[in-house]
């Protein structure tokens, strides 16, 4: 769903739609009462040493409910109900905000306005705390779940974004009215601040009714929870263990905090830092501009770039970004850089912002997550604000020294060590909340910003040797497998010969409407369609056949697999070869073989042979030459692109000398037999039919249906899976897409076993190259994209 779409279907669900414009109206108040309460402060006196204190301590006493309600406010969100504690966290702050310019008509001792004025922000702000998790924590109980993150956009958007620039609007367009006022009248009637301060009143006022009487759901989980009335100070205790020992609020606590330890870092040294530019104030608030349009991109665009990465990499990358441009901000010598870097820094912190709070409501417990909520409100504040203090002292006391005559100011160097220190924390987090261990990461965020993200991979086998023959019709292939597979049999290997499509009884039937000369439909089977139905025997040819006989020990050899949709889905029908092997990689769990033997012959010579083995043609197979010559290029180039796990032949020649061939590659990678070893034994449940070879079909017979399906393969039952730390993960995308490299293997082929001085390599002692671990998934990333 596109992102205008996504906000018009989130905004269709009425009470999330009530609370967004709840939470519109609330956080104007916040930024109002804000910046007008500090003014209103700075107004009761004189002296601009006198005015920047009470300005000061009005902010300050902002923080101070952080330390002593901010604990206990996530236990009233999950233990009460968030409905009431809302409206009750309202209508109080209604009353306080609304007090603070009516103290004035009881008392004109401008000492005590200014006290009172701390006093009530004090209480407003620690409601503010009760207020926020309850708020925060009901969001995703009001919205289907895959709806959350367009949700948050949208919340924090209007949080961070709009409501600000509305708040600074309202107050300047306030401020020039009076001002109009008292020229033309000579004196004012009221005071910009306290008009402020009154609609800011009204603002909580609102936010009240609507909640009461207009969100009703919010209260929805009252029932359920009054059932268990643990004692608050349980309560208390439970919500901290949870956040100490779930490794994913651990991750996001982490995170979260450095994210504003780094945050204040940047704050406590933005104006020397500026000053090191060469600017002044203006560059300070170019450089703060343009970290809001970072975080307002990273917010709204986060989503759309990284697709369907993983919401819990995509945080621990956002907080990497971030941390990354602060470290890089250090180096910055002229204002267009540190502009880059500074919307680097926003971008990061919109998206890990984004992520975060998606994480929690998705993943977090209701009847936990007010705790979780208001924990990390309190870190924040508490970390911030410890932050801006440390660095401002130290960026104060600092200075530019000379370190081995390199001038080195103590700004910079802060900027530095904390985005290195950041950077550190983004991948620490990243590591204890990763959910998908063991797929690579880069690779794995360059497959989503294209829309194909990795999946894992189901545990490869550890045991077991998978050898595939690929090539065009009449190559040799069926010749090959049963010449390769009666050496090893001799040689005492458990040997399952098998063959794609057609290898179960489910196989078999996709190959009758893939192949049979009597075709379905005319013969016309659209191309994805085709590629599909590979897939599909494919995947059930791996998970039936393949894994299990490989699980036992058993040297599969596969007549075609994967690279056959390559080059014929791929290149033949010139379907998107990436989505192709994003398809089988999907199919086969990302199963890749130990060994690819391609026997390489010109169509011309191959598809004569094949017409006098058959009498007839197949659908494939009365495809027009050059159809075939795509193929043929196509399955070099992707030898060329893989040559150690390739061996490419000139099919060409005789039977005998391929075989032989072959065998020496085989024997390489199989190392001797142990007879009887690897044999199954006996009432293992193999079919006697699988095991033995059959003879080679003779000229212009065709092939018997399910000449190597081995239906018995069940009784065998699936061995327990090896443990897939074992395995040499490997990905299977980018391993060069047919077509990279044309010209790549044509020279090398006649006769010539490209890639067999390799054999050693593939088959160091404790295993060959071994089938790989990741795929690209999931399917429904195919649909939306375009071809
Ligand atoms: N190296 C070769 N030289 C000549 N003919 C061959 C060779 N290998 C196989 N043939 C014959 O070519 C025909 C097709 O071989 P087959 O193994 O069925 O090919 P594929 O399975 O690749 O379609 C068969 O009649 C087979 O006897
Ligand atoms: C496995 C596979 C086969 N094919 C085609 C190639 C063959 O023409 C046909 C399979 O028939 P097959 O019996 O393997 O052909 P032959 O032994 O004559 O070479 O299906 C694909 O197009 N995609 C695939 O993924």
């Amino acid at each position: 769903m596109s992102g205008a779409a996504a906000l018009r279907a989130i905004l269709k669900i009425r009470p999330f739609r009530r609370l967004w414009l709840v939470l519109g109206f609330s956080s104007l108040g916040d930024w109002l009462g804000l910046l007008a309460s500090a003014t209103f402060a700075k107004e009761q006196v004189s002296g601009s040493a006198a005015q920047g204190a009470a300005f000061g301590s009005v902010v300050a006493v902002r923080m101070l409910p952080a330390l002593v309600m901010g604990p206990l406010a996530g236990v009233v969100a999950d233990r009460w109900d968030r409905r009431y504690t809302m409206v009750v966290c309202d209508i109080g702050r209604f009353l306080l905000f609304a007090s603070i310019p009516s103290v004035t008509f009881f008392t004109s001792d401008s000492k005590l306005v200014v006290l009172w004025t701390a006093v009530a922000t004090f209480m407003i702000e620690t409601l503010q705390m009760g207020w926020g998790p309850a708020k925060d924590a009901s969001v995703p109980n009001l919205l289907p779940k895959g709806r959350l993150e367009s949700a948050n956009q949208l919340t924090l958007a209007t949080t961070y974004g709009v409501t600000p620039v509305l708040a600074g609007i309202v107050l300047a367009s306030l401020n020039t009215l009076l001002g109009s006022v008292v020229r033309s009248t000579g004196h004012s009637p009221i005071n910009s601040s306290n008009v402020a301060l009154y609609f800011d009143a009204l603002t909580f006022l609102a936010t009240a009714f609507t909640v009461f009487f207009g969100i009703k759901e919010i209260s929805g989980r009252s029932a359920a929870r009054r059932a268990k009335q643990a004692s608050i100070w349980r309560e208390f205790l439970a919500g901290w263990a949870y956040v100490g020992k779930t490794p994913l609020v651990r991750g996001l606590v982490q995170g979260i905090l450095c994210a504003f330890a780094v945050a204040g870092a940047v704050v406590g040294t933005a104006s020397f830092y500026s000053r090191s530019l060469g600017g002044g104030d203006s560059t300070f608030y170019i450089l703060f501009a343009f970290l809001f349009i970072g975080l307002a991109l990273g917010i709204v665009g986060g989503p759309r770039l990284v697709g369907e990465l993983s919401r819990r990499r995509w945080f621990g990358l956002s907080i990497v970004l971030a941390a990354l441009s602060v470290a890089v901000l250090a180096f910055a010598w002229h204002l267009v850089i540190a502009v880059v870097f500074a919307v680097g820094v926003g971008v990061g912190a919109g998206m890990a912002l984004l992520a975060g709070t998606t994480l929690m409501g998705r993943e977090i417990s209701d009847d936990l997550r007010g705790r979780v909520f208001s924990f990390i409100q309190v870190g924040t504040q508490l970390t911030l604000l410890f932050s801006v203090s440390v660095t401002s002292l130290i960026t104060g006391f600092g200075g530019s020294r000379r370190v081995l005559g390199i001038p080195v100011s103590t700004t910079r160097l802060l900027l530095f060590v904390a985005g290195v220190v950041g950077v550190a924390a983004g991948i620490a987090a990243l590591r204890q909340m990763d959910d998908k261990k063991g797929v690579p990461l880069f690779k794995d965020l360059v497959g989503s910003i294209r829309g194909r993200p990795l999946s894992l991979a189901e545990p490869a086998p550890r045991v077991g040797r998978f050898i595939v023959f690929e090539g065009g019709e009449g190559a040799g292939k069926s010749t090959q497998v049963q010449r390769l597979a009666n050496r090893l049999r001799a040689e005492g290997h458990d040997v399952v010969i098998t063959r794609e499509p057609g290898a179960t009884d489910v196989g078999a039937r996709i190959r009758g409407l893939l192949l049979d000369p009597a075709p379905v439909d005319g013969g016309q089977i659209a191309p994805r369609a085709e590629a599909l139905l590979y897939a599909a025997d494919r995947a059930h040819h791996v998970a039936t056949v393949v894994r299990p006989a490989l699980n036992r020990g058993a040297v599969v050899i596969s007549d075609r697999y994967v690279d056959s949709s390559l080059a014929y889905q791929g290149a033949g029908r010139t379907l998107p070869v990436d989505d192709v092997r994003w398809l089988s990689g999907w199919a086969t769990g990302g199963l890749k073989p130990d060994l690819v033997v391609l026997l390489d012959v010109d169509p011309k010579v191959g598809l004569a042979r094949a017409g006098r083995r058959s009498g007839q043609t197949d659908r494939l197979e009365g495809e027009e030459l050059p159809f075939h010559e795509r193929v043929r290029y196509a399955f070099l180039d992707l030898a060329a692109a893989d040559p150690n796990r390739y061996l490419v032949l000139d099919a060409s020649r005789p039977p005998e000398a391929v075989a032989g061939m072959v065998a020496e590659r085989v024997v390489g990678i199989l190392g001797p037999a142990q007879p009887g070893a690897a044999q199954p034994e006996p009432g293992h449940g193999e079919a006697e039919h699988l095991r033995q070879a059959p003879e080679p079909r003779p000229e212009a017979e065709p092939r018997p249906e399910g000449e190597a399906r081995p239906e018995a393969e069940a009784g065998a039952g699936p061995q327990p899976a090896a443990p897939s730390e074992a395995v040499a993960g490997e990905a299977v995308v980018g391993d060069g897409a047919a077509g990279e490299n044309a010209a790549g293997v044509g020279a090398t082929v006649e006769g010539a076993a490209v890639g067999g001085g390799n054999a050693a390599g593939d088959t160091a002692p404790g295993g060959p190259e071994q089938p790989t671990k990741v795929l690209e998934g999931p399917l429904s990333a195919l649909e939306s994209r375009p071809s």
